[in-house]
């Protein structure tokens, strides 16, 4: 007999999943160039990252810093140049296209910023979370009882009914993120989720996230512009220039963290551009060892002065 649907079973089926020492999320050295019409376009340029198994993680950066380029590899949806990639173990370099395919449909969740695009218009909250379901093979009479369990997770308990056009921003938002997580995905990633809502909307749909990811154990990436949600996560990793640059880590939510420049396994490190500026640096730069940390000293025209 098929084991009844129920938020429990869902819950023992995340903490089933294989821990991950090297992590859910590995990447490496991570290239992605775009070319057209004969100009290059370097969208990563050498990215490392590893994302803990469980982890909850807000990438932010500048417009045209790479975070979505980055996204769409790791949905599955584009290759990259160079470098390598896994995601709950899968090399996504080396993934034929019927296991892609596979991958999209069950190891990975997507939330996309235009609530539009999450959803079908013409079915029910409750059907929209079926039909991932349907595709992955899940029998029908499990279908209805898990979407509604999920639903209900989300705060969405009373609404399994009701069409996209009838729901507010924020809910179609949280229905949403229960279709990213209909397969029991191991990494939900989503886009900029609250960019197109008020910040009290954009709260309940970041608290969502956060239901997912403390109830299911799913390890969560989000893309933000939105402060409110980079500061109230463990991690805040920035990219510069298709690189992991700093990121800040929170002892505890909501309190200012502490922010560490990346060091990539080559020993590179991503000076920020305003002390680079403020000192005139360019080019090369001095390093002395010191008994505790390293000096880095603008080189400056004409016979060298010891630092210091
Ligand atoms: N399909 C594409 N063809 C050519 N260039 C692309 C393509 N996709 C992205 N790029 C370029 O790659 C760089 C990184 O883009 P990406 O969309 O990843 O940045 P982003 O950090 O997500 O920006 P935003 O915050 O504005 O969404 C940009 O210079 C962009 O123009």
């Amino acid at each position: 007999m098929s084991e009844a649907p129920s938020l429990e079973r869902l819950r023992t089926a995340a903490a089933r999943r294989p821990e991950r020492p090297e992590g859910m999320v590995v990447c490496e050295n991570l290239v992605r160039i775009f070319r057209s019409e004969g100009v290059e376009v370097q969208a990563l340029q050498g990215l490392d990252l590893a994302v803990a198994d469980g982890e909850l993680l807000a990438l932010v950066g500048a417009s045209g810093s790479g975070k979505s380029t980055l996204l769409s590899i790791l949905a599955g949806l584009d290759v990259p140049t160079a470098g390598s990639a896994s995601v709950a173990g899968r090399d996504l370099l080396a993934m034929r296209r019927r296991e892609r395919l596979e991958y999209r449909r069950r190891t990975v969740g997507f939330v996309w910023q235009q609530t539009a695009k999450n959803l079908l218009p013409h079915l029910t909250a409750v059907e929209n979370v079926m039909l991932p379901m349907r595709y992955a093979g899940l029998p029908r009479g499990q279908r209805h009882g898990r979407a509604a369990e999920l639903l209900g997770l989300l705060g969405l308990g009373g609404k399994l009914g009701r069409r996209p056009g009838e729901l507010s921003g924020g809910e179609q938002q949280r229905v949403a993120i229960a279709v990213a997580n209909a397969n029991e995905p191991a990494l939900l990633l989503a886009d900029e989720p609250t960019g197109e809502l008020d910040s009290a909307t954009g709260e309940e749909v970041f608290g969502a996230l956060r239901s997912a990811n403390a109830e299911l154990g799913v390890t969560v990436v989000i893309v933000t512009h939105d402060a409110a949600v980079a500061e109230q996560v463990s991690r805040t990793v920035r990219i510069r220039n298709g690189r992991t640059s700093t990121e800040v880590l929170r002892h505890e939510e909501g309190r200012p963290g502490v922010e560490y420049a990346v060091l990539d396994r080559a020993g590179r490190l991503q000076l920020p551009a305003e002390f680079t500026a403020a000192l005139r640096l360019s080019r090369r730069v001095r390093l002395e060892l010191e008994q505790d940390h390293i000096g880095v000293w603008p080189v400056v025209d004409g016979p060298q002065e010891e630092p210091r």
